[in-house]
């Protein structure tokens, strides 16, 4: 896949998926689809890492429903465009945690086929742009778009102001179609969206986070080093470090499944069992937030390695113990409870 953020730089003609995109939920992915070329490559690792992170797009792949760049006959480069920054931290001024930071999102859209990646630096000028002026200056001359899918409630130019009736009419008045993706919506009713998914999150409703998004909710980063203490109390844990922009989900235990990334795949880990520790470890006195996961039933050196770790199930806040005993001998249920949890989940 090709990223960039050079308008000089853009590989043309394209069809283009427009939006922020946090997250790549189920959403996201219905207005991605359109543009996607009905033979994307899928090889067969890509095929086996779908099926396990993402059945709900490879389902809809299969299923042929992917409208070949919106029925362009002249090949264009499907092209997902992004701000980047968000254009919500450009206007406060606040860095915005995000449930995909720019490496993870990359991986998502390389996997969904999407052939190239264009960040628009969102800055002043961006930010000033009439809805024509960034319609006909940013996209029309510069990305040269066949077609344009969009979210039914994508709003764009100065002070939000364009909406997709809007952009159907400008890039209609040039000959190039518009795809307005409607609302979808959960099996049981309920809205898709990057704000609900947070919240969840944030409550430590994971399943219901995971539902939302369609697949489970990922941490991706490096191994360091910790305290070193993990191993004195029979649980050796590997401390993650994470992109600073990550959403992180509630404080406490989970049961998580652990694999490694693709640029250090040889110790064999799959959907690996484990447990996993978000919070301060007030039993011994921890200063910081960490992020700690104890594979189950495994032993090695992660050190320096890539894990991908996915979140399958809150089983419990952060607690302050007495003792470094009643803290193990919490770690041991906490990692037969985790069994169990994902026992069932395997079994669905
Ligand atoms: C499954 C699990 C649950 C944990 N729960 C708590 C907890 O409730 N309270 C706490 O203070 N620390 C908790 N911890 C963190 C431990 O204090 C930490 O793993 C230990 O201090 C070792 O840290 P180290 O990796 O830096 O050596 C938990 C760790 C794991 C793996
Ligand atoms: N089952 C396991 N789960 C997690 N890490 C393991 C496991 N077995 C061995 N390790 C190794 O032990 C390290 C963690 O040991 P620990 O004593 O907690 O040290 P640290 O405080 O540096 O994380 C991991 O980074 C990894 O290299």
């Amino acid at each position: 896949m090709w990223i960039t953020s050079s308008l000089d730089t853009v590989l043309t003609p394209t069809a283009i998926a427009l939006g922020n995109f946090d997250g790549l939920h189920r959403g996201h992915q219905q207005v991605i689809q359109p543009i996607l070329k009905r033979h994307s490559p899928l090889d067969s690792r890509q095929r086996t890492e779908m099926l396990l992170t993402n059945p709900v797009t490879l389902l809809t792949w299969d299923r042929g429903l992917l409208d070949n760049n919106l029925g362009e006959s002249q090949p264009c480069y499907s092209t997902v465009v992004t701000f980047h920054p968000h254009p919500q931290e450009f206007f406060t001024g606040q860095p915005k945690k995000l449930l995909t930071p720019l490496d993870e999102k990359a991986e998502w859209l390389k996997t969904m086929g999407v052939e190239q990646w264009v960040l628009l630096p969102f800055d002043e000028q961006m930010a000033t742009l009439s809805p024509r002026e960034f319609v006909e200056r940013i996209l029309i001359q510069k990305l040269q778009p066949r077609c344009i899918s969009v979210g039914f409630d994508f709003r764009f130019g100065k002070k939000r102001t364009g909406t997709v009736k809007d952009l159907e009419k400008i890039a209609g008045h040039h000959g190039i179609k518009v795809k307005t993706v409607p609302l979808y919506l959960c099996e049981n009713g309920e809205r898709i969206s990057s704000s609900e998914i947070r919240t969840s999150l944030e409550k430590g409703a994971i399943r219901r986070a995971n539902q939302l998004l369609g697949r489970s909710y990922h941490l991706v980063g490096s191994v360091v080093q910790g305290q070193q203490l993990g191993r004195t109390i029979g649980f050796p844990t590997a401390n993650l470090h994470l992109p600073p922009e990550k959403f992180f989900p509630r404080s406490g235990v989970y049961a998580v499944k652990v694999s490694e990334t693709e640029n250090n795949a040889n110790l064999g880990l799959v959907n690996h069992p484990g447990v996993m520790n978000i919070g301060c470890r007030p039993t011994v006195a921890g200063q910081t937030i960490t992020v700690e996961v104890h594979l189950l039933n495994w032993s090695g050196d992660l050190y320096g390695k890539t894990l991908k770790v996915s979140l399958e199930e809150f089983l419990r806040p952060e607690q302050k113990f007495p003792s470094l005993e009643s803290l193990t001998t919490q770690i041991q249920a906490d990692c037969l409870h985790a069994t169990e949890v994902l026992a069932v989940e395997s079994q669905k």
